[in-house]
C-alpha cells in the first residue's frame, strides 16, 4: 500500500508557567493526505474491519498517525507505549467519547460506555465497583457465585427439556445461553430473574444482542451525518430496539423496586445501591437510574457471546474441551457438584481458554476523544480528535505472541513453583512488567520432570482487552466470572460439535458467530472409567481413614498404582509428584487378583463412609445449611413479631424445604436434598434425573429394584406436600391476573387476589420467585407491604415481600409495641 504523507495543521498548547502563559506550537502526527468530503476512508474501506486497515496502515506510517475520516480528525496509536501515554500519563485530556447519532439512537442520553468523562460518570463507576469487581472474600463474591450456579441449574433443565440435544440434533444454542446471561445479570444486579418462556424477556435478550453488534461496528453515517436520511430504516429498527429494552427495564424491574424500596436497610444487590444514590445525590436522576441498569444488564450480551465464542473453538478442536473437562473432573470427582467461582484459581486451562478467546476476537476499545489540546509522542492534538486504540495490533503481532494466528489457550499458562507464582500474583499492577515478560515459552508446559505448579499468567502487559486508564471496562469481573461457570459447567456435561465447521467464524476481530454448534450429552463413562472413578472414591476413603496405614506395600504390589490425571506410576498412594494431584488409580494387574479382591473386601466394609464421602463431595449439603440458617432467623424474626411463622417472598424455597422435611424426615435420609432438586424431578418428568440423585431416593424410600417407579415417587411428594397444606400455584391461574385481567378495576382486582391468598399459602414452582414477587407486591401495596394468613393448622403466617420490611417492622414492634394495629 502506498501512501502519501503530510503534514496537519499545528496544534497550540499554552502552559501556565510561573504566572505567565507559554504558548509552544507542536505539528501533528503525519498522515496520508485526506481526499475531499470522504477524508482517509477510502483507506479502510477494503479491510473487514477498520483495525485490521489502522494495523496495516501502521506498516506505512509507524505507530502514530493522523487520519481524516469525513471531516473528523482522528489519531490512531498502534503500540503499547503510546496507548499507555494517552491512556494513563495523559488519561484526563482523552477521557471524552465520539458523539455519532447512531450512540444516541441506542442508549439515549447518557449512556455509562459512551459518555464523556465527568463527576457523575466517576461517581457512577464508583457505585458499581462493590457490585462489579467483589473481593472473593466478600458476600457478594458468593451471591455472584451461587447465583451463576443456580442459573446453571436452570439452563441444564431447560437444556435437558430439549429434545433436539438429547437426539443429538443439531441446536442453536445461542438463545438459550444468551437468556442464561441475561438472568444471571438480572439476578445478580436487580434479584429478578425471567422465565424462559416469557416473550419479552427473549424479545429484549435478542434485542441486546443486536445491540452488542451493532456498538461493535463502524456506520458511514457517525462520521457523514448529512447521510443520516439514507438510513432511516436502520435508525429506525436500533430506535425500536432501545426503546423496548428502556420500557422492559422500567416496566419488570426498576418499578417494583421502586415501590418497595428501604432507604435506611442494607444494601442488598446493586439495585439498592443506584436506588439509594437518588435520594443521597443531588446529580443522580431517574434516568441515570434507567441508563445504568440498561448499560449493566446490556453487559450479559458480551459473556454470552464470549462463552459462544469459545464453545465455537471447542467444536473446532475437541481437544480444548477435553482439556477444560478434565479440570472440572478433578473439581467435582465426576460431576457430582456444579463448578462455582471458588473453582476458578484451581482451573487455570479453563480460565486461559477464556483470556484466548478475548485475545484471538479482540474486540474493538470504544473510541476516546480529546477533551483539550493535549501532546503524545511530541505531536499535538487538538480538541475533539478521535484516538482509536488499536489493541488489535497488540493481540495479532508475531513480535509479542507465538503463532499469533493459531487459537492456543497454553499460551496463558506458566509453570512455576507454588514460591513463584505468589510472587507473580501478588505483582498486582500489570503495567509495571516490563517487556521482557513477552511470551516465549509456551511449550515449556511440556518439559518433564519438573516439580511446578501450572498458573495461570495475569501479568502480560501487552493483553489488554479491557483497555487501561480511567475508563476501563467495569464490567471486566463480572465477564470472567460468569463466562467462567458457563464455560465449565457446559463443558462438564456437553461435548460441542458443528456440522459445518466452516461456517463457526472464530477469526482475529471477528466476534460474530453465527452459530450451528451443538450440544451433545456427554456419553456415559465407559466401564473402564467407571472403575477408575470407583477407585478413586476408595482412594480418598483410604486416605481420610488412613486405611491400611501399616500396610502400603500391600496395595502397590496388588496392582500398578497410577496417576489419574497425568498416567504417570506412582510409587505410593501419594500425591502425583509431577502434577500435584491427589488422584491416584489402581490398575489391576492379573496376578494381582487375589490381593487386590481381598483389599476390596476391606474397602467394602467402610461403604458407609464410601457413600458419606461421595454425598460430601457433591456439595448439596452446603445450600442446605444455608436453608438450615435461613429458616433460624425466619423464625426468630416470627418470634419477635410473636407470629407463628414468617415467611418473606424469597425465603419460600427454605420454608418449602424445611417443611417437607420436618414433617417426614423419611423422605429424606439426610436434608440433602433442596427443593430446586425437588423441582428439577417434577419438572423434567421422570425422563433425565440424573442418577446419583435417583438413587438417593430410591435408598431413602427403601425402594427395591423392582419398585423403581419414579412417577410414584414424585406423586407421593406431591401428596405430601397436600398433606401439609403447601399447594402448588396454577401457573396459569397468575397469569390471569397478571396478564389477561388487564380490565379489571382496582377493586376486583384485590378481591382476587385476596382470593389467592386464601386459597394458596404460596407458590411452589419454577416460576415461584417472578410469581411470588408480583403476588405479593400487589397485596402489600394495599396492606403496607404485610399480610396475614392463617393455614390450615390455624397457625399465624405473616408473608412480607421484602426483606428490609422485616427488620424494619421489629424496630417499630419493639419501640411502639403497638404492631399488630398496623397489619
Ligand atoms: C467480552 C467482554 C468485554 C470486553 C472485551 C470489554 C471491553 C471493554 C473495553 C475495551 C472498554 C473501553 C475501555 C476504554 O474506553 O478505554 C469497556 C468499557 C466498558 N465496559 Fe466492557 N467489556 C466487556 C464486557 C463488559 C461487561 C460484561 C460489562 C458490564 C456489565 C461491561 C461494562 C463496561 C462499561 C460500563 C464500560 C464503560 C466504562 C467507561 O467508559 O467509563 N463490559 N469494556
Amino acid at each position: 500500500m502506498y501512501v502519501h504523507l503530510t503534514y496537519i495543521e499545528i496544534t497550540t498548547i499554552v502552559t501556565p508557567k510561573s504566572g505567565m502563559e507559554m504558548v509552544k506550537e507542536y505539528k501533528q502526527a503525519p498522515g496520508p493526505i485526506p481526499w475531499p468530503i470522504i477524508g482517509n476512508l477510502s483507506l479502510l474501506l477494503r479491510f473487514e474491519v477498520p483495525f485490521e486497515g489502522f494495523t496495516e496502515l501502521s506498516k506505512e506510517l509507524g505507530d502514530i498517525y493522523s487520519l481524516t475520516i469525513g471531516s473528523v480528525r482522528c489519531l490512531v496509536v498502534n503500540n503499547l507505549d503510546l496507548i499507555k501515554e494517552v491512556l494513563n500519563q495523559n488519561g484526563k485530556f482523552f477521557g471524552g467519547r465520539p458523539d455519532f447519532l447512531r450512540y444516541h439512537k441506542l442508549f439515549g442520553g447518557d449512556p455509562l460506555a459512551l459518555c464523556d468523562w465527568s463527576p457523575l460518570q466517576q461517581k457512577r463507576r464508583n457505585l458499581a465497583r462493590i457490585h462489579c469487581s467483589p473481593r472473593n472474600t466478600s458476600s457478594h463474591f458468593k451471591r455472584m457465585s451461587d447465583i451463576g450456579c443456580l442459573e446453571i441449574n436452570e439452563l441444564m433443565i431447560k437444556l435437558k427439556s430439549t429434545n433436539e440435544i438429547i437426539k443429538g440434533e443439531e441446536l442453536d444454542i445461542k438463545p438459550i445461553l444468551q437468556q442464561t446471561c441475561a438472568n444471571m445479570f438480572s439476578h445478580y444486579m436487580c434479584s429478578i430473574r425471567f422465565d424462559y418462556d416469557d416473550k419479552d424477556f427473549q424479545k429484549v435478550v435478542e434485542y441486546f444482542d443486536e445491540i452488542f453488534w451493532e456498538i461493535n461496528q463502524s456506520c458511514v453515517y457517525d462520521f457523514f451525518p448529512l447521510l443520516a436520511p439514507f438510513f432511516r430504516k436502520h435508525i429506525t429498527t436500533i430506535t425500536k430496539w432501545s426503546t423496548f429494552i428502556r420500557r422492559f427495564i422500567l416496566e419488570r424491574i426498576i418499578r417494583d423496586r421502586e415501590c418497595n424500596a428501604d432507604m435506611e436497610g442494607a444494601e442488598n444487590d446493586f439495585t439498592d445501591v443506584i436506588l439509594k444514590s437518588l435520594t443521597e445525590s443531588e446529580n443522580v436522576t431517574r434516568d441515570t437510574i434507567l441508563y445504568m441498569l440498561e448499560d449493566f444488564i446490556g453487559g450479559h450480551s458480551a459473556v454470552g457471546n464470549l462463552v459462544l465464542i469459545a464453545l465455537g473453538h471447542v467444536a473446532k478442536n475437541p481437544f480444548i474441551g477435553e482439556r477444560i473437562k478434565q479440570e472440572t473432573d478433578q473439581i467435582s470427582i465426576s460431576a457430582h457438584r456444579k463448578i462455582n467461582l471458588y473453582d476458578m484459581d484451581k482451573m487455570p486451562y479453563t480460565m486461559a481458554t477464556i483470556f484466548e478467546v478475548l485475545r484471538y476476537s479482540s474486540s474493538p476499545i470504544v473510541p476516546h476523544v480529546a477533551t483539550e489540546d493535549a501532546i503524545v509522542s511530541g505531536y499535538g492534538v487538538t480538541k475533539g480528535t478521535i484516538v482509536f486504540i488499536n489493541n488489535f495490533k497488540l493481540n495479532t503481532s508475531s513480535q509479542l505472541w507465538k503463532s499469533p494466528d493459531i487459537f492456543n489457550p497454553e499460551r496463558f499458562l506458566e509453570q512455576t513453583s507454588d514460591k513463584e507464582s505468589k510472587t507473580n500474583f501478588n505483582r498486582g499492577n500489570p503495567d509495571s512488567l516490563n517487556q521482557s515478560d513477552m511470551e516465549t515459552e509456551e511449550n515449556s508446559l511440556n518439559k518433564k520432570n519438573m516439580n511446578k505448579n501450572i498458573h495461570l499468567k495475569t501479568n502480560i502487559p501487552h493483553f489488554l482487552p479491557f483497555s487501561i486508564g480511567r475508563r476501563t471496562c467495569i464490567g471486566q469481573n463480572l465477564l470472567r466470572s460468569f463466562a467462567f461457570i458457563l464455560l465449565a459447567n457446559i463443558l462438564q456435561h456437553y461435548q460441542v460439535h458443528s456440522k459445518d465447521l466452516s461456517a463457526i467464524k472464530t477469526k482475529p476481530a471477528c466476534v460474530a458467530l453465527p452459530l450451528l454448534n451443538y450440544l451433545r450429552e456427554r456419553e456415559r463413562e465407559s466401564k473402564k472409567e467407571r472403575e477408575s472413578a470407583y477407585n478413586r472414591k476408595i482412594l480418598r476413603v483410604i486416605k481420610k481413614f488412613d486405611l491400611f496405614k501399616d500396610q502400603p506395600r500391600k496395595i502397590t504390589m496388588a496392582c500398578f498404582v497410577k496417576c489419574f490425571n497425568c498416567k504417570r506410576s506412582l510409587k505410593t498412594l501419594s500425591e502425583c509428584p509431577n502434577c500435584q494431584q491427589f488422584l491416584p488409580y489402581f490398575e489391576e494387574s492379573q496376578k494381582s487378583e487375589i490381593i487386590l479382591n481381598e483389599i476390596k473386601a476391606e474397602v467394602k466394609s467402610c461403604e458407609s463412609e464410601i457413600e458419606e464421602l461421595c454425598q460430601d463431595l457433591n456439595g448439596i449439603e452446603s445450600d442446605c445449611m444455608l436453608l438450615q440458617e435461613g429458616y433460624a432467623i425466619l423464625q426468630n424474626e416470627a418470634k419477635a413479631l410473636q407470629m407463628d411463622l414468617l415467611i418473606c417472598s424469597n425465603d419460600l424455597e427454605a420454608l418449602e424445604v424445611k417443611q417437607l422435611q420436618t414433617k417426614n424426615d423419611s423422605l429424606f435420609e439426610s436434608q440433602r436434598v433442596t427443593t430446586s432438586k425437588v423441582n428439577q424431578i417434577l419438572n423434567s418428568k421422570l425422563n433425565y434425573v440424573p442418577r446419583e440423585l435417583e438413587n438417593q431416593f430410591f435408598k431413602s424410600k427403601k425402594l427395591s429394584n423392582e419398585d423403581k417407579n419414579l412417577q410414584s415417587l414424585v406423586n407421593q411428594i406431591d401428596d405430601l406436600k397436600l398433606e401439609i397444606g403447601i399447594k402448588r400455584l396454577p401457573v396459569n391461574a397468575l397469569k390471569t391476573t397478571k396478564h389477561q385481567d388487564k380490565n379489571l378495576n382496582k377493586m376486583n382486582r384485590s378481591k382476587k387476589i385476596n382470593e389467592f391468598a386464601d386459597n394458596y399459602l404460596y407458590a411452589c414452582d419454577k416460576k415461584k420467585s417472578e410469581v411470588g414477587d408480583n403476588y405479593f407486591g400487589n397485596v402489600s401495596e394495599r396492606k403496607k407491604q404485610v399480610m396475614e394468613i392463617r393455614d390450615k393448622n390455624s397457625k399465624t403466617v405473616m408473608i412480607l415481600n421484602n426483606r428490609k420490611r422485616v427488620s424494619k417492622l421489629i424496630q417499630e414492634k419493639t419501640k411502639t409495641n403497638a404492631f399488630d394495629n398496623n397489619i
